[in-house]
């Protein structure tokens, strides 16, 4: 990684993984999204295994308690923990409900191999590194999702409103709360980054990376699913 003296550290990690970056947010499933033109059907099979990424993905901020060094990390990573438990997990459930997969089917769905392999590496990125690494590996879904939603509204060809199935979805992540969410993430990571030796980011710049290229793949399994 080359940090730039103008920018924060966590807009060098992007820079640095820009190819990826754009690849991700502006993936064919995003564009279809944002056009209202997804397979109905991709979509489904995206919401069937983002219900099993749920489930690792609150694993991986259980993880980060354990990791947790300060009664700050580790209230934010119990936080954050228990936003996913007992918010996020009921309000997916809810929309594949509405979108006709009841909640039985999601406890007993196979699990994709693009899910286990993100999955797995984030937690596997935590388990081996630090807290660091652990927020590196996430930040392309927390992060990330944001900035598509901030993309999506930003296209001309963004149909927004009743018009476009998939306006909730778009919604939720260009809320308010979400994109607050974010930034806090941004702002952590940013103070985190700060200082770290160039060895050091040059790590974490690769598993920025890799956890970058697994969300592009989930994002191709949605596509493929149809
Ligand atoms: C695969 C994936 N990446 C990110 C997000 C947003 N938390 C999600 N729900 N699913």
């Amino acid at each position: 990684m080359t940090p730039s003296s103008d920018s924060t550290p966590f807009a060098s990690l992007l820079v640095c993984c820009a190819p990826e970056w754009n690849a991700y947010c502006q993936h064919e499933f995003v564009r279809r999204l944002a056009d209202g033109t997804l397979p109905p059907e991709a979509f489904r099979h995206y919401l069937r295994q983002d219900y099993l990424f749920l489930v690792h993905f609150a694993r991986a901020w259980g993880l980060a308690v354990y990791k947790s060094r300060t009664m700050a990390e580790l209230r934010q990573g119990l936080d954050s923990l228990k936003a996913i438990v007992d918010l996020e997990m009921d309000l997916h459930v809810g929309y594949c409900a509405r979108w006709g997969i009841p909640e039985a089917e999601l406890e007993t769905l196979p699990e994709a191999s693009e899910t286990m392999a993100y999955t797995r590496y984030v937690l596997d990125a935590g388990l081996r590194g630090d807290l660091l690494d652990l927020h590196v590996a996430l930040a392309p879904c927390l992060v990330g999702y944001a900035d598509i939603a901030r993309w999506i509204e930003a296209q001309a060809f963004t149909v927004r409103g009743p018009a476009n199935p998939y306006e909730d979805w778009i919604a939720m992540y260009a809320s308010d709360e979400f994109q607050a969410a974010a930034q806090a993430e941004r702002d952590w990571l940013d103070a985190r980054l700060a200082g770290q030796n160039a060895e050091r980011l040059d790590g974490l710049t690769a598993t920025f990376r890799d956890a970058i290229r697994l969300e592009i793949d989930f994002w191709q399994m949605g596509l493929d699913g149809a």
